[in-house]
């Protein structure tokens, strides 16, 4: 899914040479996320001491929070040449074949998306991560014939959003599975200093930390929200990312201290104001906002209950104590608790 609000965490086609530009090319640039960048270095210079490619590598985790990144990093890292491909652009089982015999020996595949690879194109991947071959098979009935084609050794380094929805066979396959998870605020500090030394603009550790804040723990917000500030800089300010030029870029793009947008704000209040914090059904939600129930469940939604101020329930959605006092309202006693999962620090 891709859409162009500023707080999205999917990219869109024209964004992605402004990401290139800040994206890091070796684990040593990672920020954050330190465990995986251990683990994934040990795996690397494991492998590269015995000359073998290493084991196959998934990247499960939320989408901008640097899965693509992280497979680029490997092949540079193995000075490997790297194919990118994704899930849904292997229709059929002869693209992928044709894909996997046209690598060459220690090449990284790289398949975004993987779970949504199509069934024989799995079937087909299996036989290609375990014993570098496959089967094609030409022809169709009784006359069909599998042919047996080599494939040099490779890395196959799948990504997905939605680790639940890969078949045991296909996890089975990984010798190494890394989940990545949100970014502390002090992590995010750290990579817009990062993008904003690359970029040449000049920002202040105020200026920093503002942003990270509202950034809701994703590192493609956090770019996203640093550009859209540096124009406001360059053309209303004096070129500055300090904190009160952060804070009058992001009135204007209606982003709140903790990464709210018009949206997401006004289905929160809407909860609270007109069904007294719930608990309401998502449909009459969405028309009291005006919106389709999709936009709500699919692109507010996920962001709200991760930062503790939505609550789903069986009986409908509630706004939580956070929630009420996001708003600047005293939340009833009823009201339900719920964890703050951003202001914690995931993983760091
Ligand atoms: N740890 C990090 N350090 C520095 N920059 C990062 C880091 N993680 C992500 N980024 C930056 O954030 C942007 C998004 O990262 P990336 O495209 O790798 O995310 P993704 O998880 O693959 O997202 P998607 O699932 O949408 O493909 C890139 O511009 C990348 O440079």
């Amino acid at each position: 899914m891709t859409d162009d609000h500023v707080v999205s965490a999917y990219v869109t086609d024209a964004e992605l040479d402004a990401e290139a530009s800040v994206r890091p090319r070796r684990l040593a640039e990672f920020i954050a996320q330190h465990r995986v960048r251990d683990q994934l270095d040990l795996l690397l210079k494991g492998a590269m001491g015995r000359g073998t490619p290493p084991d196959h590598i998934l990247l499960s985790g939320p989408p901008g929070l640097g899965k693509t990144t992280l497979a680029n990093i490997v092949a540079s890292e193995l000075n490997a040449g790297i194919r990118t491909t994704s899930g849904p652009a292997i229709e059929r089982s002869g693209d992928l074949a044709a894909i996997l015999t046209s690598l060459a020996e220690g090449d990284v595949l790289f398949i975004d998306e993987i779970h949504r690879i199509a069934k024989p194109a799995e079937e087909l991947l299996y036989s290609a991560m375990e014993d570098f071959r496959v089967d094609v098979v030409v022809g169709k009935g009784p006359g069909a014939t599998a042919i047996p084609l080599d494939v040099e050794p490779f890395t196959l380094v799948g990504a997905t959003t939605r680790s639940g929805l890969l078949t045991g066979p296909m996890r089975d396959r990984f010798g190494f599975v890394a989940h990545l998870d949100f970014y502390a605020p002090a992590d995010l500090h750290l990579l817009l200093q990062r993008s904003a030394r690359i970029l040449g603009v000049p920002i202040t550790e105020d200026g920093a930390a503002e942003i990270a804040g509202r950034s809701r723990g994703t590192p493609r917000i956090a770019n996203r929200l640093l550009r859209r500030v540096r124009d406001f800089a360059e053309v209303r300010g004096s070129g500055v990312v300090d904190q009160a030029t952060a804070r009058a870029a992001l009135k204007v793009y209606d982003v709140d201290e903790r990464g709210l947008d018009r949206l997401d704000r006004a289905v929160l209040t809407a909860l609270v104001d007109s069904f007294r914090g719930g608990p309401v059904g998502l449909s009459t939600l969405a028309v009291a906002v005006g919106e389709q129930s999709d936009t709500v469940e699919e692109v507010c939604e996920p962001f709200l209950v991760r930062a503790g101020l939505l609550a789903r329930t069986p009986r409908g959605r509630v706004a939580t104590e956070a929630g009420w006092r996001h708003l600047g309202r005293t939340p009833p006693e009823t009201v339900v608790q719920q964890p703050d999962l951003f202001s914690r620090g995931v993983d760091s």
